[in-house]
């Protein structure tokens, strides 16, 4: 059973088409990012995945069941963390958990939840004086409550610290390795990075790409920028590397060898400059960072 299926979804305000006809699948079990710039459809799509909305044609389907047609018994299924959620104006941190494990029909531990997400000391303030990275915690602490087997992530790291990031990425892995699958959108591309299997990216409202990071990378093309220095002249070595499978371009600079090739040539460069007879005193390597292959995908008219 796939966790979220979209088949054909399209999302119309008034003249504005938010959604133009995205297909996509979240396997059960994976940690899958959303990205997009701003005004791509993320929260649109996110809102439609809940059924806070309904999509102008196409299916959307959630743990197996249409969410048009079963929306609260996924809602039971899914964990919230919502890009808006503002406190009740009078109840603590633990009274906002206790309210949603009743409404989860959970039994988890509020002092528990409350630890969980660095929030033990505050748990019996008022939550609407939590700070900003406070009520993000919280809000995470809240869409944990009853181990959903679904974890929609609205910008999950917006306001929090270095540390409250960690936490967030230590919680998300916990929550895969528990079995749930967690789909969060964001436009803080490092975090994304270091936690999903798979990424999908959306532009104006279409999906322009979906894969693992180095998936992403390799589409691309040429990622990864080799530094080599040897123990004797360079140019020497360079046209032996030109015609190496994956390689783009060779220059020298700085007495150095510079090669721009694919990721997985790598290997394949420093093996020709052996075979070459180049005697490698030194190398480097810089990939193309995924702020790199955002703007790729996203940048131009829509
Ligand atoms: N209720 C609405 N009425 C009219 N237009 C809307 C409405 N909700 C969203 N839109 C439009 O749909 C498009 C997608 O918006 P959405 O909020 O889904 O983007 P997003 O990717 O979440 O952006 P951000 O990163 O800025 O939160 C935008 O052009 C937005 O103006």
């Amino acid at each position: 059973m796939d966790a979220i299926a979209l088949r054909d979804v399209t999302k119309r305000f008034g003249d504005v088409r938010a959604l133009r006809g995205i297909d996509m699948t979240v396997e059960t079990g994976e940690v899958f990012g959303f990205l997009g710039p701003n005004g791509a459809g993320k929260s649109t799509t996110i809102d439609l995945l809940l059924h806070y909305a309904r999509p102008s044609s196409g299916s959307v389907t959630v743990l197996g069941r249409d969410v048009a047609e079963e929306p609260i018994a996924v809602r039971r299924r899914v964990g919230v963390l919502p890009e808006d959620f503002a406190p009740f104006e009078t109840m603590t941190g633990r009274q906002h958990l206790a309210y949603a494990i009743e409404a989860m029909d959970a039994d988890d531990d509020p002092s528990t939840l409350l630890e969980r997400v660095g929030l033990g000391d505050d748990g019996d303030r008022v939550a609407a004086d939590y700070s900003t990275g406070m009520t993000q915690r919280l809000a995470l602490a809240m869409a944990l409550v009853g181990e959903p087997d679904l974890l929609v992530l609205d910008e999950p790291s917006t306001g929090l610290d270095p540390h409250g990031v960690r936490r967030m990425r230590e919680i998300v892995r916990a929550e895969r390795d528990r079995g749930a699958t967690v789909f969060f959108s964001s436009h803080i591309l490092g975090q994304v990075e270091a936690v999903a299997d798979r990424v999908a990216i959306l532009r104006s409202g279409t999906l322009v790409a979906v894969d693992t990071i180095d998936g992403l990378r390799e589409a691309v093309g040429v990622d990864t920028e080799l530094r080599v220095e040897l123990a004797a002249e360079p140019a020497a070595i360079a046209p032996a590397i030109e015609s190496v499978d994956g390689v783009a371009a060779v220059t020298v600079s700085d007495g150095a060898l510079r090669i721009d090739c694919s990721a997985d040539a790598k290997l394949r460069v420093l093996d020709e400059i052996r075979a070459a007879g180049g005697t490698i005193r030194d190398f480097s390597s810089s990939e193309a960072s995924l702020e790199d292959l955002f703007v790729t995908y996203t940048e131009g008219s829509a």
